[in-house]
């Protein structure tokens, strides 16, 4: 393979800090092991090189590579290490000093879980008891709460500050206390502490600092965006003034904001903790075609937080198609499928990528109905989801038994019994735990007298205010229990959750994101029972036999199977058919908060939204609901998103207008043409399009001689 001019510079690079910025695809590995190579070739001693890693997958990888390549050459390779597991050393040495207490390291998610849970129990019990504390979403926020205060370097108080957390949920300010004291009195350290106690070990011992700083020369720094406060320290500290660090990195493709990284990191902060780097750009990706890295380009181009680069395709990569489809019945999901597999391809070479898992569920039956394997990484599969079990049951009501539910939840005896918790608890009727079980053991042997039942209960709930709630849901389940069979299950699930009021009930009790990805998942079940226009008999049956072929497909062995899983997951990942579904307003950009937060946030929804796109290598199929405006403009190769321009509304993603698609489209398709003509020949007509900003810039990269011209339609 020979290196292009690009990575040839960062190679070579000499004196000071460095930094590299590198478009999805683009070989950065490759450069980053020729440099590891150049320096040892340099004379420059292995331990004094440090390679930083993101994670152990990454890692791994990198070693095999570095390992293979420098096979021949008789050189020692350098240490390559995680954050974390640099982290690991430093806190074994300053135990060993005795800076550190002496803890056991526990890995195990579920156990740093489990201790959150007790500190949020001791909390509830201090104050006045309020059982929705210990709620799964309640947790799911305090250990976000928790692993922020540790990445971010910040006291509980600032980060229930910045980081824009409900004012109901002060009280985690005050139960991380409780957690940081049960975990000295049970003497543990979990990952998440392996570089925050260091750091801040270094942070109030000068001395500390003084014995890391300086030890290495160079330091290598890959997958940089994704850094956090914690890190960066970490990074400060180990270059001390000697080591000059090279970060190489995505702005667009920082992702984990959550996990406290921020794109101003690479675009700002790294220069003023590594004053005056020499900057390096790879732009060439060596993944996909012109189209699809100029539909990137169009979108990506509307982010302020980034450094100003273009993705350049590399001529030879695969021409990647852009296929946009309207999502409606039946699900396009099966047309595109069965025509990759009648092209002879495998299942396992394409993707579903969702934003969140809301979107996989109309994918999901639309597979099962056609007998399509799949697997889906990250969630549960469609049948397991509460809310649907909960729906499912709602509609079992109607035909007046709940002892016949077997479904997925056959370990609660095979009786149904989840099915009627998961029930009583969408929307949560919020009985103690006890008194919830066994009111639902009593509604499962009598579902006709299940109002009277929870009626009967409402003397045990916690306040007046809850009494009076039970009291309603009692008279709901009176009337869906009145209803005929016969009735669509559409109308019936509509009712439910008109009277319920079910979704405030999900916004209230659950985190926002949390919240509304059970809205979603609702919705897309209840348009799903809609589009079949069924009783409820009948779609129970249905269901029924969609629910055996889950239950009976091998989720875990099936190799040759499509996977489903979100974007998040598809990082560093590549496949050659991408599928993304669900590209609607309020889902794809994935809108939760408003008000100044806004803009950074739809940046970071557009950062997710190109990270998927560049996953696909020869073909990226765009699903989203019918939106006659984006097809005119599309038509115009106008890229105005009505969203963020008109203040208006429109059914499909912003991000497709964004995009320029039919612009990127043709425009790649000429470019292409170009490359590959043997002789340079005029073309007849110039492209048009209203918006030429990303288009002239690609065509003067890439030096092809191809024509635009401003269309003045809008
Ligand atoms: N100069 C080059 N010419 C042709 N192909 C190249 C060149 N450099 C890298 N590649 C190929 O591009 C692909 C991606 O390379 P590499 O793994 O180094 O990139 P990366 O940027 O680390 O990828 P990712 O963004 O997925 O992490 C590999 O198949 C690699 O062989």
């Amino acid at each position: 393979m020979r290196l292009t001019g690009e990575q040839e510079d960062i190679i070579r690079h000499s004196g000071g800090h460095a930094k590299v910025s590198a478009v999805a695809g683009s070989g950065k590995t490759t450069a980053m092991i020729g440099r590891v190579g150049h320096l040892l070739r340099q004379g420059i001693a292995p331990d004094k090189i440090l390679v930083l890693m993101f994670n152990r997958s990454a890692r791994a990888v990198f070693t095999e590579r570095l390992h293979e390549s420098l096979s021949r050459t008789g050189l020692r390779p350098p240490a390559v290490r995680t954050f974390h597991s640099l982290g690991l050393r430093l806190v074994e040495s300053f135990t060993a000093k005795q800076h550190l207490p002496r803890y056991r390291l526990v890995t195990e998610e579920f156990q740093l879980e489990k201790l959150a849970r007790e500190a949020m129990k001791k909390y509830a019990a201090e104050a006045d008891g309020d059982e929705t504390w210990s709620s799964k979403e309640g947790i799911e926020g305090f250990l976000l709460f928790i692993g922020l205060v540790k990445t971010d370097v910040a006291t509980p108080q600032e980060i229930f500050a910045i980081c824009g957390f409900e004012e109901k949920l002060f009280y985690y300010t005050e139960a991380y206390k409780i957690f940081e004291s049960l975990r000295r009195t049970s003497k543990v350290r979990f990952y998440q502490d392996l570089i925050h106690e260091p750091v801040m070990a270094m942070q109030q011992q000068q001395e500390l600092a003084n014995w890391v700083a300086d030890h290495v020369d160079h330091i290598i720094v890959d997958e940089y965006q994704d850094i956090n406060e914690v890190q960066q320290q970490l990074l400060v500290h180990i270059a001390g003034q000697r080591a000059q660090v090279m970060v190489v990195g995505d702005v667009d493709q920082c992702i984990y904001e959550w996990r406290g990284a921020k794109p101003e990191y690479i675009v700002s902060r790294f220069a003023r903790d590594f004053p005056r780097p020499t900057t390096y750009t790879l732009s060439y990706s060596f993944r996909y075609g012109h189209r699809l890295a100029l539909a990137a380009n169009h979108l990506i181009s509307n982010n302020r937080l980034r450094d100003r680069k273009l993705c350049l395709a590399w001529p030879g990569n695969p021409d990647t198609r852009i296929t946009c489809l309207p999502e409606v019945e039946p699900h396009p999901v099966v047309g595109i499928i069965t025509d990759w597999q009648k092209a002879n391809r495998r299942l396992d070479e394409a993707a579903v990528l969702v934003r969140i898992y809301a979107q996989s569920v109309p994918v999901e039956l639309a597979l099962l109905e056609h007998n399509i394997p799949y697997r889906l990484v990250g969630s549960e599969p469609v049948f397991s989801c509460t809310e649907i079990r909960a729906l499912l049951g709602y509609l079992r009501l109607c035909q007046g038994s709940l002892q016949d539910a077997e479904g997925p939840e056959a370990g609660e005896q095979g009786t149904g019994l989840s099915t009627v918790l998961a029930m009583l608890t969408n929307p949560h009727i919020w009985l103690k735990k006890d008194l919830l079980r066994n009111l639902a053991q009593e509604i499962l042997k009598k579902p006709g007298s299940a109002g009277a039942l929870i009626e009967h209960y409402a003397d045990e709930a916690g306040s007046p205010y809850l009494a009076s709630r039970m009291l309603t849901i009692a008279g709901i389940w009176r009337k869906i229990r009145k209803k005929s069979p016969k009735t669509r299950a559409f109308t019936v699930l509509n009712t439910l959750i008109e009277e319920t009021d079910l979704y405030a009930h999900f916004l209230y009790a659950a985190r926002p994101p949390v919240a509304e990805n059970k809205i979603k998942t609702c919705q897309s079940f209840i348009r799903f029972a809609q589009n079949t226009g069924l009783s409820v008999n009948d779609f129970l049956a249905e269901i029924e036999r969609l629910a055996d072929k889950e239950a009976g497909k091998d989720l875990t062995g099936e190799q040759n199977s499509l996977l489903i899983t979100s974007i998040h997951r598809a990082k560093g990942l590549e496949w050659p058919l991408v599928i993304l579904p669900g590209l609607e307003e309020g889902a794809v950009p994935f809108r939760q908060e408003k008000g100044e937060q806004e803009v950074e946030d739809i940046e970071d929804e557009r950062r997710l939204f190109y990270v998927g796109m560049t996953r696909a290598k020869e073909e990226l199929c765009l699903l989203y609901p019918q939106d006659r405006r984006l097809e005119r403009r599309k038509k115009a190769g106008d890229s105005r998103s009505p969203v963020t321009t008109e203040k208006g509304v429109c059914s499909a993603s912003c991000f497709l207008y964004e995009a320029n698609l039919n612009f990127s489209d043709g425009l790649g398709g000429r470019i292409l043409a170009a490359e590959s003509a043997k002789e340079k020949k005029k073309e007849k007509e110039p492209l048009q399009a209203v918006d030429l900003t990303i288009g002239k810039q690609y065509l003067k990269a890439v030096k092809t001689s191809v024509r635009l011209k401003r269309n003045k339609k809008k």
